[in-house]
């Protein structure tokens, strides 16, 4: 695939671009894609897994957020993609925490952005790398994060403007393409009861998913697989990684799958197989 294809991942924390698109982005950058992670905060208020490292937390040192750079880092190389940017720089926007928690009243939190302020950052990261497709979450943020709601905010503000020439500065740029990262009940309901970490009991367990019909595009990067692993395990204060299952530090089990699964919110539609879906984000 020539260069000239370039894609624009957005998501919230570092470990996000791992467990919801790692697979993806490892293989368009793999094929020679340009792949630009944004990330929107540092993830400074996660919990932290390892007891070597619990000292890192934001109730004890507060330093978790400069450990996750790094992490991202490790997990951008194993993914091979060498092109990653914090929206607004490192820190601009604070993690902020769980819905419904006290950090989502920190003016200085993600969540409290302004919203033409954080999307005139990404503006200029999509006029400069000028992507045919972004991707990011849907409007619930794929499971009610705040941050992630806001990312897609952002993202889709950002889509309706990066191509306006009365918007901003610099040379407008409109990508063709806007997908929303999904989860199929159907995988879900595979997942459940497997694995060797916790077991939920049923689908809805997960808090996450959606009807399969909703699914509009399916990603098959199991060749790259093995890169998704690894980028999960960079992320050692945030995930735990047994074979192919991986926990957060709730340590509820997930697959992690070579197949991810999207819906186009934005675009024509591209080439679809033989079960209606897309395989392929470029169309
Ligand atoms: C995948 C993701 O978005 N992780 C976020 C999330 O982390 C969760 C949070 O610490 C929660 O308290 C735990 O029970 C859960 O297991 C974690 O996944 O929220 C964090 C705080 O905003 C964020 O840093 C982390 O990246
Ligand atoms: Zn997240």
């Amino acid at each position: 695939m020539p260069r000239d294809q370039r894609i624009l991942f957005v998501h919230a924390h570092p470990d996000d671009e791992s467990i919801g698109t790692g697979a993806t982005m490892a293989k368009y950058a793999a094929e020679g894609a340009h792949v630009c992670l944004v990330t929107c905060t540092l993830g400074e208020e996660g919990d932290v897994i390892p007891a070597d490292s619990w000292h890192l937390a934001s109730a004890r040192e507060n330093r978790l957020g400069p450990y996750r750079e790094g992490e991202l880092a490790r997990a951008c190389a194993a993914l091979g993609v060498d092109d990653h940017r914090f929206l607004g720089g490192a820190g601009r926007w604070r993690d902020s925490g769980m819905m419904g928690v006290p950090t989502n009243d920190n003016p200085a939190c993600f969540f409290r952005a302004d919203l033409d302020e954080a999307a005139a950052e990404l503006v200029g990261i999509v006029r400069e790398v000028r992507p045919q497709v972004i991707v990011t979450y849907d409007d619930n943020g794929y499971y009610g994060h705040p941050d992630h709601i806001q990312a897609h905010r952002v993202a889709w503000r950002a889509f309706e403007k990066a191509g306006d020439p009365s918007y901003g500065t610099g040379e407008p740029w409109q990508p063709s393409r806007f997908y929303v990262t999904a989860m199929p009940v159907s995988e879900l309901k595979r997942a459940a009861g497997t694995g060797p970490f916790d077991r939920v009991r049923s689908a809805e367990d997960f808090g996450f998913g959606i009807p399969d019909e909703q699914v509009t595009t399916q990603i098959d990067a199991t060749e790259h697989l093995d890169a998704k692993l690894a980028a999960l395990r960079a992320h050692r204060t945030q995930l735990s990684v047994e074979g192919s299952f991986f926990a957060l530090s709730n340590n509820v089990g997930q697959p992690a799958l070579g197949v991810e699964y999207y819906t186009l919110l934005a675009g024509e539609p591209g080439k679809l197989d033989q079960d209606g879906r897309e395989t392929d984000l470029f169309g």
